[in-house]
C-alpha cells in the first residue's frame, strides 16, 4: 500500500482519484506528500518519499534542492489556479483606483446616524475619488498561466498593456492578446506603466526585484500589485515610497506584520487561489501527476526532474532510477542490468539541469540484489522497483 500524507487542506475531487493502493496518512513516512502553501523547508525528508505535489504553482515553500539529491521528484499544476488568481488581480486594480476599502470602512462609520445618513454620504464621497483604469497603461511583469490572462482581461477593460518576460513560452506567446505591447525592458515597464502588477515565481533572481532604484524609474502615484509572493518586493523601500506617495497604492495578496502597518495599502489574506474551481482544478492535477509517478514512474509537471512517459507498464518489470545529470550514467546502469542477464526492452532516459532520470522496460523481474547494486553506481540517488 502507497501512503499518502497530506500538509494541507487537499479537495476530495483530487483525492477520490486515488485506487485502493494507496491510502491518506498522517505517518512521517509516507510515499508521497501534497500541499499548498504549507512550509517544507524545516522537513526531515524520510527515506521513502518519492513524490511531493504541490496543488498549486509557487514551489518556493519546498527545498528543492534538498528534494533534487534524494531523488525526490516535485510537481506543481501549472495553470490550474491561474483563472481564480487573474479574478483577484482585477478586483485589485479596481481596488488600486478607487478607494473601496477605505470608503466600505468609512460608510460602516455612519451606522446609526438615521435620516443623516443619505446626506453624510454626499458630503464625504469626495474623499475617496478615484481614476477610471480605461486608457491608463498596466504594465505585467512575467506571462506565464496568470500574466498573461491577467494581461489579456486588462487590455477587455480598455487599458493600454505593456507586457515583459525574457523567457516567455511558446504556449503563452500565443495565448496573448496581439494588442498587447513587448517592452523590451523591465526598466522600460517601469518608465511607462501607470500600474504595475508582478507574476513572476519568487526565486533568487526575483528576490526584492521591486527596490528603490526600481522605483525611482517609475511615474509618480504609481499603482503596484502584488499577487505573486511578499519577498519579491523589498520592503523597506516600499515603505519609503507609500510614505511620500509616489506609490501612490499597494494592493497585496501576502500580508506580514510590517506591510499590515503600511500606509495606502489593501492586504488580502492569501486568496488567489482560493475559489472551489481553483482548489479542485488544482487536486486533481496534484493527484494524478503523484499517483502516475509513484505507480508507473511517469513524470508530468515536474519542476525538478525531466518530462518522462512510458505509460502503464506491460513487460515483466520496470525500474526507474533518479541520478545526476553526469556522463556514463546510462552506460553504467545497462551495464549493471547486463552483469545480471537481464533484458531491457523499452527505456527512456532524460535530464533537467543537474539532475536525470532513467525508466526502463526488462524482460524478467526485477531482484533486491539487482536494485542494490544499482544503488551503489555513484551519481544514483534513487532506485525504485515498480513492478
Ligand atoms: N496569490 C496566489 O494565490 C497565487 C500566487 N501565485 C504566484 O504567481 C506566480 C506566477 O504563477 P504562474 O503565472 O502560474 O506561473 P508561470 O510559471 O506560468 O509563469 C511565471 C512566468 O514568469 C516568467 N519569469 C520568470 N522570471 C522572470 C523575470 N525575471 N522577469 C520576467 N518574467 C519572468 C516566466 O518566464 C513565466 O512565464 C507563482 O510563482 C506564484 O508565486 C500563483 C498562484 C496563486
Ligand atoms: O494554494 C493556495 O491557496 C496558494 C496558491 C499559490 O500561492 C500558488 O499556487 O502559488
Amino acid at each position: 500500500m502507497y501512503k499518502i500524507k497530506t500538509l494541507n487542506n487537499i479537495a476530495e475531487e483530487g483525492l477520490n482519484l486515488f485506487n485502493d493502493k494507496f491510502e491518506i496518512v498522517d505517518d512521517a513516512d509516507a510515499n508521497g506528500i501534497l500541499l499548498r502553501s504549507y512550509k517544507m523547508h524545516d522537513m526531515e525528508l524520510p527515506d521513502n518519499l518519492e513524490a511531493i505535489g504541490r496543488a498549486g504553482a509557487g514551489v518556493n515553500n519546498i527545498p528543492i534542492d534538498r528534494c533534487s539529491e534524494k531523488g525526490i521528484v516535485v510537481f506543481n499544476t501549472p495553470g490550474a489556479n491561474a483563472n481564480a488568481v487573474k479574478e483577484l488581480v482585477m478586483a485589485g486594480l479596481l481596488l488600486a483606483s478607487r478607494d473601496i476599502t477605505g470608503a466600505i470602512d468609512w460608510a460602516k462609520t455612519l451606522k446609526g446616524k438615521g435620516e443623516e445618513v443619505a446626506k453624510l454620504v454626499e458630503a464625504g464621497k469626495s474623499n475617496f475619488v478615484g481614476p477610471e483604469i480605461k486608457g491608463k497603461t498596466l504594465g505585467v511583469i512575467g506571462l506565464g498561466a496568470i500574466g498573461v490572462l491577467v494581461a489579456n482581461a486588462a487590455k477587455g477593460l480598455g487599458m493600454q498593456v505593456l507586457g515583459y518576460d525574457p523567457f516567455i513560452s511558446v504556449e503563452s506567446a500565443w495565448e496573448l492578446n496581439h494588442n498587447i505591447q513587448k517592452s523590451d525592458s523591465l526598466d522600460e515597464l517601469f518608465m511607462k506603466s501607470d500600474y504595475i502588477t508582478i507574476h513572476v515565481p519568487l526565486m533568487d533572481a526575483t528576490k526584492g526585484m521591486i527596490n528603490e532604484e526600481k522605483i525611482n524609474l517609475m511615474k509618480d502615484g504609481v499603482r503596484l500589485l502584488n499577487f505573486s509572493r511578499a519577498g519579491l518586493c523589498n520592503d523597506a523601500d516600499l515603505e519609503k515610497a507609500l510614505e511620500s506617495g509616489k506609490v501612490a497604492r499597494y494592493i497585496t495578496d501576502f500580508p506580514y506584520d510590517k506591510v499590515l502597518n503600511m500606509k495606502n495599502v489593501v492586504c488580502i489574506p492569501h486568496l488567489g487561489a482560493s475559489t472551489p474551481e481553483s482548489e479542485v482544478n488544482c487536486a486533481v492535477m496534484a493527484v494524478s501527476e503523484v499517483k502516475d509517478y509513484i505507480e508507473n514512474g511517469n513524470i508530468t509537471n515536474s519542476v525538478n526532474y525531466p518530462e518522462c512517459n512510458m505509460g502503464v507498464c506491460n513487460n515483466a518489470g520496470r525500474i526507474a532510477v533518479n541520478h545526476k545529470n553526469i556522463p556514463y550514467m546510462v552506460s553504467n546502469i545497462t551495464t549493471a542490468l547486463a552483469s545480471k542477464n537481464i533484458n531491457i526492452i523499452d527505456m527512456i532516459n532524460k535530464s533537467k539541469k543537474d539532475w536525470a532520470y532513467t525508466l526502463i522496460d526488462v524482460e524478467s523481474k526485477i531482484t533486491d540484489e539487482i536494485v542494490d547494486g544499482l544503488k551503489e553506481i555513484e551519481g544514483i540517488v534513487k532506485v525504485r522497483v515498480l513492478k
